[in-house]
């Protein structure tokens, strides 16, 4: 069965945070995350807080993409230099192919916002047909982020799923 021009992507919000997933602080950049993706089309199928550990983190990236065939993850959180930070680490261990530009774009329109955008890591990269996204924890870095490529996500995952329209033409997929 093939990617149809009009498919509903699936997506699962994956919050990063010691102290959210203690209870301790509310995840409101997951909240805004499922409200902005929801809006923008997507069916939020999965999501989770979960503290930063790094197997803990693989783990649930490896099931979300193959055992719940999910098409977008994004997660939230943990990118940045303090020794707990390590969801770039997992992303790289999961993925086969890294999409370097998607990070570039954010970190470069980061940059325009604040200089403090130097320190997320985020990648971003493809396992089978998903596609994982890492971005900063605070709701606005978050929102600031994901805004930025947003607009060109349904082209990348239509492509990654095999679809064969061609790329120039305005809104073919
Ligand atoms: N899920 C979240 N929802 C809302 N705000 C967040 C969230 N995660 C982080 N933040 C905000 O972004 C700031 C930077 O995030 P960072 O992950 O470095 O915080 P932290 O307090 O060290 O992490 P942790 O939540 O893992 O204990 C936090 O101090 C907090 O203000
Ligand atoms: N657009 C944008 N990017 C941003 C920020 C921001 O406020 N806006 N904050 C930065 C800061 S202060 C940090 S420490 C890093 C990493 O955040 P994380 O550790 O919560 O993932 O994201 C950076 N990226």
């Amino acid at each position: 069965m093939g990617v149809s021009k009009d498919q509903i992507y699936t997506c699962g919000i994956l919050t990063l945070s010691d102290k959210g997933s203690r209870g301790e602080r509310e995840d409101t950049s997951g909240a805004m995350l499922r409200e902005m993706l929801g809006e923008a089309g997507y069916d939020i199928v999965a999501y989770e807080v979960i503290p930063d550990r790094q197997e803990l983190i693989e783990a649930t990236l490896v099931s979300w993409a193959d055992t719940r065939g999910i098409d977008l993850i994004v997660t939230t959180g943990g990118t940045g230099v303090s020794p707990s930070d390590v969801t770039p680490e997992a992303t790289r261990n999961v993925i086969d192919r890294e999409v370097p530009g998607i990070a570039e774009a954010m970190r470069r329109a980061s940059l325009e916002k604040t200089v403090q955008a130097v320190w997320s890591r985020g990648i971003a990269g493809i396992r089978n047909e998903t596609l994982i996204i890492n971005l900063p924890g605070s709701k606005k870095a978050a929102r600031e982020n994901i805004e930025v490529v947003l607009p060109a996500l349904r082209h990348g995952l239509y492509k990654l799923k095999g679809g064969s329209a061609d790329c120039g033409v305005p809104d073919s997929h």
